[in-house]
C-alpha cells in the first residue's frame, strides 16, 4: 500500500492504548481485549497492514453482530499424548491459544510431537505471532486455520474454499526464526479490503467478478470469487486446511463457516490446528548440531542475493520499535470512531 503525508504517526504504546480503547468500548472482557491487542499491535509493528489496526474495524462489526462471545472462558482440554483441545467457547483465538500454550509446549517436549486444536473460535488473525511463540520455545511450528468461503477452486469459478493460511516456524539460535506465514489464496482477502478502502486495483490474478471474469476491480473481486495462488497448487493445499483444521479437530469448514455467518460479514468462526516439533525427540542429543546445519541453508539462500520470508518483517519491527509507525488517515479516523 502506498502511504502519503496525511498519514498518522503513532508509537507502538499509543496503537495498544487506541486497540484497548476501541476492545474495551465494543464490551470485549478485559483478558481477550489484551489477547487481541497483543497481535493487532504486532501486526501493525511488522508492517503487516492487514492484519493490524485495520483488523480493529473487523472487530467492531463482528462485535456488533453478536457472532463473537465476548467474555468466552476458554476450557483447556488435556487430551491423551500428544493432543491438547481448547475449547474457545465462541471467543476470540487469541486467548484460547495463550491458554493452551503451555501444555502444548510440554507434551512436545515429552513426546517429541504434540498438536493443539482450538475449537469453536473466532479467527481473524495472522498466524505468525502464534508460529513465534512457538519457535521462542525452541520448537518447530506449523498452524493452519480455514476461514470463509471466499475463494475458487482451481479450475473453477464459485467460492468454496477460505484464505487458509499455512504457517511454518523454525528456531535459529542467536537469529530471529525461520517463519512463512501466506494465505492460500493468491493474498489475504484483508488485502483487498485495503485496496478496496484505498480505491486502488488489485493485480491481475487475485480474484475474479461475479460472472467468473478476470477482474482487477478490488470491490469485484470481494463480490466474486478470490483465486488460489499457484494454482492448483495452492488450492490443494487449502483444502488440506479445510481438512486438518476442520473435520480432522472437529471443527467448521470455510463453507459451513460463512453459512453460520448468514450474512452478518463477521469474521470465520471455526478452529484452528497448531503442531509443535522438538528437534531432540528425533535426535536427543544431537538435535543441537542439525540445528545448526540448517543455518548453512539459510546462508545459502541469502547468499544468492534471495531473501528470507519474514525478513521484511523484522525489518519492519525493528524500525517500528525505534520509530513507531505510520497510519493512513482514513484508517485512524474511522479507528478512533469507534472510541469517541
Ligand atoms: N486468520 C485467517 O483466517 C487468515 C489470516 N491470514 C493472514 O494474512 C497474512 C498475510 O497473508 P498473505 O497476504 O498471503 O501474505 P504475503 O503474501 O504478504 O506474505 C506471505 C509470506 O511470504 C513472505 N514473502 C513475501 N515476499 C517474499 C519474498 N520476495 N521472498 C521471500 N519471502 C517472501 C512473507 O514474508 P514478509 O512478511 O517478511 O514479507 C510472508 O512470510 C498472514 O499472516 C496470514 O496468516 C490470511 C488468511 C486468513
Ligand atoms: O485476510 C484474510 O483473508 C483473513 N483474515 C482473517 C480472516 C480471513
Amino acid at each position: 500500500m502506498t502511504y502519503d503525508e496525511s498519514d498518522i504517526a503513532l508509537s507502538l504504546e499509543e496503537v495498544a492504548a487506541l486497540s484497548r480503547a476501541a476492545l474495551s468500548r465494543l464490551g470485549l472482557a478485559p483478558a481477550h481485549v489484551e489477547a487481541v491487542t497483543a497481535t493487532v499491535v504486532a501486526g501493525e509493528r511488522d508492517g503487516c497492514a492487514s492484519h493490524g489496526i485495520y483488523r480493529l474495524l473487523v472487530c467492531a462489526d463482528t462485535l456488533k453482530s453478536g457472532k463473537v462471545a465476548r467474555d468466552a472462558e476458554p476450557v483447556v482440554d488435556d487430551r491423551a499424548g500428544g493432543v491438547v483441545r481448547v475449547d474457545a467457547r465462541g471467543g476470540y483465538a487469541q486467548l484460547s491459544f495463550q491458554r493452551g500454550l503451555p501444555l502444548l509446549v510440554e507434551k512436545a517436549r515429552r513426546n517429541g510431537i504434540a498438536a493443539l486444536a482450538i475449537n469453536d473460535c473466532v479467527h481473524f488473525a495472522a498466524l505468525w505471532p502464534e508460529i513465534e511463540a512457538v519457535t521462542a520455545e525452541g520448537l518447530v511450528a506449523l498452524a493452519f486455520t480455514p476461514s470463509h468461503a471466499w475463494v475458487a477452486p482451481a479450475g473453477g469459478t464459485r467460492p468454496l474454499l477460505g484464505t487458509n493460511p499455512v504457517a511454518f516456524g523454525w528456531p535459529r539460535p542467536g537469529e530471529h526464526p525461520f517463519v512463512f506465514d501466506f494465505a492460500t489464496s493468491a493474498v489475504a482477502r484483508g488485502e483487498i479490503e485495503l485496496h478496496r478502502r484505498a480505491g486502488e486495483p488489485i493485480p491481475a490474478g487475485w480474484g475474479i467478478d461475479a460472472e467468473g471474469r478476470p477482474t482487477t476491480d478490488a470491490a469485484a473481486a470481494l463480490d466474486g470469487a478470490m483465486l488460489t495462488f499457484g494454482g492448483h497448487k495452492g488450492s490443494a493445499l487449502s483444502v488440506m486446511v479445510e481438512l486438518i483444521a476442520g473435520p480432522l479437530i472437529g471443527d467448521l469448514t470455510s463453507a459451513e463457516s460463512l453459512a453460520l455467518d448468514a450474512g452478518a460479514k463477521a469474521s470465520p468462526i471455526g478452529g484452528e490446528l497448531v503442531i509443535a516439533i522438538d528437534p531432540a525427540g528425533f535426535l536427543g542429543g544431537e538435535a543441537a548440531q542439525h540445528i545448526a546445519r540448517a543455518e548453512k541453508l539459510f546462508d545459502a539462500i541469502v547468499g544468492q542475493g534471495a531473501r528470507l520470508p519474514s525478513q521484511r518483517r523484522f525489518e519492519a519491527r525493528k524500525r517500528s520499535l525505534s520509530e513507531g509507525v505510520r497510519v493512513p488517515r482514513k484508517l485512524y479516523d474511522d479507528v478512533r470512531a469507534l472510541v469517541d
